[in-house]
């Protein structure tokens, strides 16, 4: 069967801004099934963001090939959502109006977008903050709010590039286990992007370790920890120890050679 994402020998190239090209990703091969949770980690810097941006059709590769669904991507598929470290909800209008904006947008009625919108509000725990604006919220409630922009939209595909890493320590394992909650649900296949391997292996069912720039997939590790997981619970156990070791061993050589500065030839 055609995994729901697949990328083939995908490789990207940008204007160096020289006159040359820099060549941010090179023949990566990616599978992603449905369902699944897939965490990406790499060095800074190494193609990660570029990746997703294959998938989400919003930059064509220069070469190889990347699906979904088993059709070729070719502008933004149907299905993918999207959360970025910044928030995208418009200051101006209320908790309410940013998450019904999307359904609204797709062509739904007015009415119909705001009961999906409130009952996604309440699913991420904001009930009675629907008429609040964007500068009442705090950075964790800002977060949920995006968490209901993306969801209501029912994606078959969520593409998250480093979502919560603006958040403090606290907060953010508290939207670790939201996600889980929520994506349980949900049968959406996820691609996460995080600079931070703990965060990749609490909520991931499998790791994939890119190299240093320009990226390519170095190793991927499934992770066998049991679900419903508890993601403060779960740092300390054996089970995550070994198989952190196990990863960190693979992806420190490659934040060595990306901090020596070592770029690959492209
Ligand atoms: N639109 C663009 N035009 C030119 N160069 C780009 C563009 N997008 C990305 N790049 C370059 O491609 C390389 C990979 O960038 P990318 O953002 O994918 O890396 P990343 O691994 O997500 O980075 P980080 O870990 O810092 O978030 C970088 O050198 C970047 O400058």
């Amino acid at each position: 069967m055609t995994p729901l994402v697949q990328l083939r020998q995908a490789t990207k190239r940008f204007p160096n801004g020289r006159g040359g090209l820099h060549t941010a990703i090179r023949d990566v091969d990616l599978d992603i099934g449905a369902g699944e949770f897939v965490a990406v980690v790499g060095p800074t810097g190494c193609g990660k963001s570029t990746t997703l941006s294959l998938i989400s059709g919003l930059q064509p590769p220069s070469a190889g090939t990347v699906t979904v669904g088993g059709d070729q991507v070719q502008g933004i598929p149907g299905g993918v959502g999207y959360m970025f470290q910044s928030d995208a909800m418009l200051p101006w209008r209320s908790v309410l109006a940013n998450v019904a904006a999307g359904p609204v947008w797709r062509g739904l009625g007015k009415d119909e977008a705001r009961r999906r919108a409130r009952d996604w509000i309440a699913r991420v725990g904001l009930d009675g903050f629907e008429n609040y604006y964007m500068h009442q919220l705090s950075g964790g409630m800002r977060k949920r709010v995006a968490l209901a922009q993306t969801l209501v939209n029912e994606p078959s595909i969520l593409l998250m590039d480093e979502p919560f890493s603006a958040l403090d320590v606290q907060t953010r394992a508290l939207m670790q286990q939201e996600l889980l909650r929520l994506w349980a649900g949900s049968g959406a296949a996820v691609v996460f992007v995080t600079h931070d391997l703990e965060e990749a292996i609490v909520l991931a069912d499998r790791v994939v370790v890119m190299t240093a720039s320009p990226a390519r997939v170095k190793a991927t590790f499934d992770v066998r920890l049991t679900r419903p997981r508890e993601v403060e619970d779960l740092r300390t156990t054996t089970g995550f120890i070994e198989i952190y070791r196990e990863i960190w061993s693979s992806l420190s050589a490659e934040v060595d050679i990306a901090r020596k500065g070592q770029t690959r030839a492209a």
